[in-house]
Order: C-alpha cells, then structure tokens, then sequence
C-alpha cells in the first residue's frame, strides 16, 4: 500500500489544512498548464473543506470541477451532489470556476453517463485534483460492495469515463468515475473524519478481496500515493 496519513486536531482544522494543499495543487497546474481541473465527492464529509476552497485566491476561472460520483437525480433534488458542490464550493471566489455535471437530463442513466464521459474526456488527463471519500462500508466513488457494475468500475482495462452503478446500499442510480479516471490524479486524496472510518480504513488495510471493500482497489493499485486526511 501507497499512502501517507495526514492527522488534524478536528474537521475544521482539516478542512483548513486540505484547502492549502488543494489551492496549491490547482495554482501549480494553472501555472504549468494554464488550466486545472478537479473531481470532488458528495456525502457529508467535504462541506466544511468546500466553504474554506470557495474563498481561496486563486484563477478559479481557469478551473474545472467535476464530481467523482452523482446519484441519477437533477441538481435541484437535495440529494444531488451538484446540488452540494454548488452551495457550499462554488460560491464566493470559486464563482467563477466551470462545473461539469455528471447527472444529465437524458433517456437514462446509461445515456448520461456517456455524455458526461466525452465532456470529461475534453478536460484531458489526468485530473489534477481528486478528492475521495469513504462509506462505512468500504465503498468509494460509487463503487459499492455488492454494485451492479463493481468488478467494471474497478478493472484496470476498463477505459477512462462515467459508468452508472446499482447498489443496495446507494439509494437512486449513480454515475461514477471509473477507477482508471481516478487512480493517476497528481493529487489522489481520501478525506475521512471519525473514529468509525479510522477502524474501517484499518479493516480496508488488511487482507481480503477489493469486492468486499473496494477502497482497496484505490489504496492497493493507484498508481499516484494516496494522501489520506482525517480528522477525530
Ligand atoms: O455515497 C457516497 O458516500 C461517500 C461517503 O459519504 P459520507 O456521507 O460518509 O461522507 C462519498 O464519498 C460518495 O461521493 C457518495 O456518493
């Protein structure tokens, strides 16, 4: 495993500490290659790092965002993560960022899902940012243990893109960034908070299948060292 922990006293001095190194991936990446991109997650987790992001000083209208996953719901529906990126991150100096959607308003979700895969593949790769979350049970991204479409999501052949996924733990349809989108981002982070992730992410480090926990396929074969942050 290729990872290095990062620990914060609390989530606020994380979301702090994950800002800086995150403003600084994307101004190095507008320095190099006059645009930067990055792919975030929804869930609880990232708010307070998205309201410390929106007020950092940097070209934001040089900067894609994107999501790591969305569930197969329009951006007005509260359980949409473009609904969370766009009052908690895109605001205040980040305004002036694009945002690419994953969810689209198409006959399905499999028609989505490929239209957010040739608009993602304009931004060019590898992202410069992406920012990952965790589940309690082991998912990340959208890739669920059990998920209709998991031992795609995961394969090291599957191409760059949005796939959909079906899960018993995931609610409504979701469209995810497959695990080649991901893997060689410049920056590859895990932002956790909480004892109970702690313990599952000790669980993730140990033997047994990427099926059963698939954060594994991330921390075991990702070819950029994940940067874990966590916070009690
Ligand atoms: O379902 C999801 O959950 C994970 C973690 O969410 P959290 O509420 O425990 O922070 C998230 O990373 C993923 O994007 C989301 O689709």
């Amino acid at each position: 495993m290729n990872a290095r922990l990062h620990e914060f006293k609390d989530g606020a001095a994380l979301a702090e500490g994950l800002a800086d190194r995150v403003s600084a991936t994307l101004a190095d990446a507008i320095a190099a290659r006059g645009r930067a991109t990055i792919a975030v997650s929804g869930g609880s987790t990232p708010k307070a790092f998205f309201k410390a992001m929106s007020t950092r000083d940097i070209d934001w209208a040089k900067v894609t965002v994107t999501l790591i996953d969305e569930r197969f719901v329009p951006a007005d529906n509260p359980r949409s993560n473009h609904l969370l990126v766009a009052e908690n991150l895109l605001q205040g100096k980040a305004k002036a960022a694009t945002f690419l959607p994953l969810y689209r308003d198409a006959g399905s979700a499999e028609e989505a899902a490929a239209i957010a895969t040739a608009d993602a593949a304009t931004l060019g790769h590898p992202f410069d940012v992406a920012i990952l979350g965790m589940g309690t049970d082991g998912h990340t991204a959208s890739f669920f243990p059990g998920g209709s479409k998991l031992a795609e999501a995961i394969s090291p052949e599957t191409p760059r893109g949005v796939i959909t996924m079906e899960a018993e733990g995931a609610g409504e349809t979701r469209l995810t960034f497959t695990f080649t989108s991901l893997q060689d981002a410049r920056l590859l982070v895990l932002h956790i908070e909480g004892q109970g992730k702690k313990d599952v992410l000790a669980a993730a480090e140990s033997d047994g299948p990427e099926t059963d926990m698939p954060i594994r396929a991330v921390l075991r074969r990702a070819a950029t060292p994940v940067d874990i942050y966590w916070a009690p």
